[in-house]
């Protein structure tokens, strides 16, 4: 999505969503006329607290987060998902903290009282999950496909492919693993093996960790099973070269049947329990994927990619939390001076909190570092001191990616950012404002405003970050059509050939040269095999990285039964997956002409290609017969696209990176009467959702007396009150604003302070009623 969409769309993170609801008042509500958004008149630009309120809501609770473990409080509440074309799209997304009621919809369609959740209004409102655990399971994946130095060429175009291993039982020990940087997958006498170098931290004996690429594919071969380590030997050049043979293997797979099983490990922080748990299922698929006992992985089925094997699932996303800093909080103070007997207010506003980028590192080429790290969280802005100093701002954070990542929003899976170049930086999350201290509370009639702002909350979000592969043509095809051996044919990569399907399990890059400055980085993909956009084979996990290539070369096994077949199921596969592959520009190889049964249906093939306006080319991968020409049309095209693509790019060179924060802070200076009334029947609750009236609630200290004066006065002045009684608000009812939950009361002063309850021990002093 290009970013102006983006920014377009509806945001899921909102924290106040005061938009979301207005959608849902608009859609189904109508009807019900249980509640309608309600213009109110704006608010006067001078409050004065010395309004007496006669009728207005004034208990106030704070709201639990009844459905969060109090451990958990952390976690943001999701969004409802916004993804379009959901049925839930039009539901209100409730602030954060507010408790979602389970109210069972009336309407007899609906089996519970979940399911009607957007689409006949805002009575029916659904738990909240505590996080989206959908994505979850992508975490559990390892490897790491390096394209950025297959890029540069430090790998003199092998290929090479990265891969996560460690120890998953040593929990014992201080967080031992292994982080291999190479695999090499080579034909050993037992099948086919992987070798995966460790990195130079380790020491020399510390060894290789060696593992079969078929693991948990569909090998009946017990042997393939094994994970072996042996010693390792070190080039000269200091280069990690994994030397051993496979005959000097220690390690025999028998004793010790949990090591070396490549899994993910979530960050050991203790908030991160849920997550513990997810992965876990992980633990168990990766070892156990051959034993036909696995009920359990079915019981998560969903987490679990379907036939996928463990070594494959990559280390090229990772989901972060990220949180801007809390605005700092403003003070009340007054001057005393010798011989200035009434000062006035001097206190301080609080620090704006810390902003959070996200910022593209040139030297990352993974982002393995999001495994240990998970969350980033910008400081807090000081609080605003006496003699009108303001308080100092919070220390920003910067997430590093590697170039071509991709973020997005975990909740909704909106794509916010896509961040190519090094040096990129775009600002996320902005930090929230700081609360302004009792100096600019002064009025006219106030002179000695006893009251402050709590700094504001900075907006949190998960994101989910996704390493694209960087490769500028993609080799795709069926299973065994010869796309390994064609890369091995153009460049020095060494891929796995064999002659069966899916030889192919990670993504093999070469660099191909046609003289000195003319390179291009191609990829050899996993065969794509009919449904694989549906997650069949092996295609899939990795057909979005051909969404990155420039050029795609279509490889047709010529030996096939019936090659125009194969060619328009490949075709229609790549199209299902993404309409945006299937309009790359292509060339259509045909190839193992060297053997008899291909070379015959060549001339029909051609022909019917040719019908549709097509001139494929014909290959022997094999005998390097024909290639040339492939590398040459391939390069031709390809330097079309990247001048293309360089014209767009400076065409488009203002791009606004930081649309995200604009969007947050758009919607939270949004105005406090523009709010939307949700009304719960069955729990006789009025919610006010509404950006700027929220801010409003959340930004008032209740330490100070006058705040509750200034709220009344803002209910009233921006319409609530209003809106509420023209809707029917009763004696009694709850009435809840952000983290705010009031009772109506027709009469302020039968207030009982006994309903006040505070939850949090964080020095939230409710207001005395006396
Ligand atoms: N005779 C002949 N055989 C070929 C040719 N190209 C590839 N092959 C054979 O076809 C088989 C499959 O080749 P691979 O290169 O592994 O095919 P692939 O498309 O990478 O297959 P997957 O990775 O499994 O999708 C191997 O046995 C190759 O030797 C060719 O031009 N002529
Ligand atoms: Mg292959």
């Amino acid at each position: 999505m290009a970013p102006a969409a983006v920014a377009a769309a509806a945001f899921p993170f909102r924290l106040f969503s005061a938009e979301a609801a207005r959608r849902t008042a608009k859609g189904g509500r109508g009807k019900r006329g249980s509640a309608r958004p309600v213009k109110s008149p704006p608010l006067p630009p001078a409050l004065s607290s010395a309004n007496v309120i006669g009728r207005s809501a004034t208990t106030f609770t704070r709201l639990p987060l009844r459905d969060a473990a109090p451990e958990s409080a952390e976690v943001p509440l999701e969004r409802f998902p916004t993804a379009p074309g959901s049925p839930e799209r039009a539901a209100p997304a409730l602030p954060r903290g507010i408790v979602q009621r389970l109210g069972v919809e009336q309407d007899d369609e609906d089996e519970d009282g979940e399911v009607g959740l957007g689409r006949r209004g805002a009575t029916a409102v659904r738990r909240l999950p505590l996080r989206d655990s959908k994505g979850g399971g992508e975490r559990a994946a390892v490897g790491q496909f390096d394209a950025r130095a297959a890029r540069r060429g430090l790998n003199n175009g092998r290929a090479i492919s990265r891969q996560m291993v460690e120890h998953p039982g040593d929990e014992g020990e201080e967080e031992e693993e292994f982080v291999v940087t190479r695999l090499d997958i080579f034909e050993g006498s037992k099948g086919r093996k992987a070798r995966a170098v460790p990195p130079e931290e380790l020491d020399e004996d510390d060894g290789a960790v060696m593992f079969d690429p078929d693991y948990g594919v569909d090998s009946d071969d017990e042997d393939d099973e094994e994970f072996v380590t042996a010693a390792n030997e070190w080039s000269p050049a200091g280069d990690a070269i994994a030397s051993t043979k496979l005959d000097e293997l220690e390690y025999d797979g028998e004793d010790d049947d949990d090591a070396e099983v490549v899994v993910y490990h979530p960050d050991d922080d203790e908030e991160e329990e849920e997550e513990e748990e997810e992965v876990g299922v992980f633990e168990g698929s990766a070892h156990d994927d051959d034993d036909d006992d696995d009920e359990g992985e079915e019981a998560e089925g969903e987490v679990k990619e379907k036939g996928v094997p463990a070594v494959m699932r990559c280390f090229d996303t990772a989901r972060i939390y990220s949180k801007a800093g809390d605005g700092g909080n403003g003070v009340v103070a007054f001057r005393r001076e010798k011989y200035v007997p009434h000062g006035g207010p001097s206190g301080g506003d609080g620090g704006r909190g810390g902003n959070v980028y996200v910022e593209v590192d040139g030297d990352m080429n993974s982002l393995l570092p999001f495994r240990k790290s998970l969350h980033y969280r910008a400081g807090r802005g000081a609080h605003g001191q006496g003699s009108q100093m303001a308080g100092a701002k919070g220390e920003d954070v910067v997430v590093k990616v590697p170039p071509g990542t991709v973020v997005r929003s975990a909740a909704g899976d909106i794509e916010l950012l896509e961040l190519m170049k090094p040096g990129q930086r775009a600002l996320l999350l902005p930090g929230g404002r700081g609360g302004r201290g009792n100096a600019a509370f002064k009025t006219g009639t106030n002179k000695v405003p006893r009251i402050a702002e709590k700094g504001e909350k900075g907006p949190e979000m998960w994101l989910d970050l996704e390493l694209k592969l960087v490769a500028d043509v993609g080799i795709v095809g069926a299973p065994n059509a010869g796309k390994s051996t064609l890369l091995s044919a153009i460049s020095a990569a060494k891929p796995t050939i064999a002659n069966y399907p899916f030889t192919t399990l990670l993504p093999n890059l070469g660099v191909v040269s046609l003289d000195f400055d003319a390179t291009m980085v191609v990829a050899d993909l996993p065969g794509l095999l009919e449904g694989a956009h549906r997650g069949y084979g092996l295609g899939h996990e990795f057909l979005r990285h051909s969404e990155r290539c420039s050029v795609l070369v279509h490889v047709v096994d010529g030996s096939g039964e019936q090659p125009e077949y194969e060619y328009e199921a490949v075709r229609l596969e790549l199209e299902l997956f993404s309409p945006a592959l299937v309009d790359k520009p292509y060339i259509v190889v045909y190839n193992k002409m060297d053997l008899p049964e291909a070379s015959d249906r060549w001339n029909s093939f051609r022909e019917k290609l040719q019908a549709q306006g097509f001139e494929p080319y014909c290959i022997s991968a094999l005998n390097r017969q024909g290639t040339q020409d492939v590398v040459y049309s391939a390069y031709k095209i390809l330097q079309k696209e990247r001048q293309r693509v360089k014209e767009v790019e400076e065409w488009n060179n203002t791009q606004n990176l930081n649309h995200v924060a604009d969007a947050i802070k758009r919607e939270r200076s949004s105005a406090m009467n523009d709010f939307e009334i949700v009304h719960d029947k069955g729990a006789n609750t009025w919610t006010v959702v509404g950006a700027g009236i929220e801010r409003f609630v959340q930004m008032t200290n209740w330490d100070y007396t006058e705040s509750l004066k200034r709220f009344q006065h803002v209910l009233e002045a921006c319409g609530v009150n209003k809106t509420l009684v023209k809707l029917g608000v009763k004696e009694g009812d709850t009435v809840v604003i952000g983290e705010m939950e009031m009772f109506w009361n027709e009469e302020p002063k039968r207030v009982a302070a006994r309903t006040m309850i505070s939850r949090e021990d964080d020095a939230v002093r409710w207001p005395k009623f006396s």
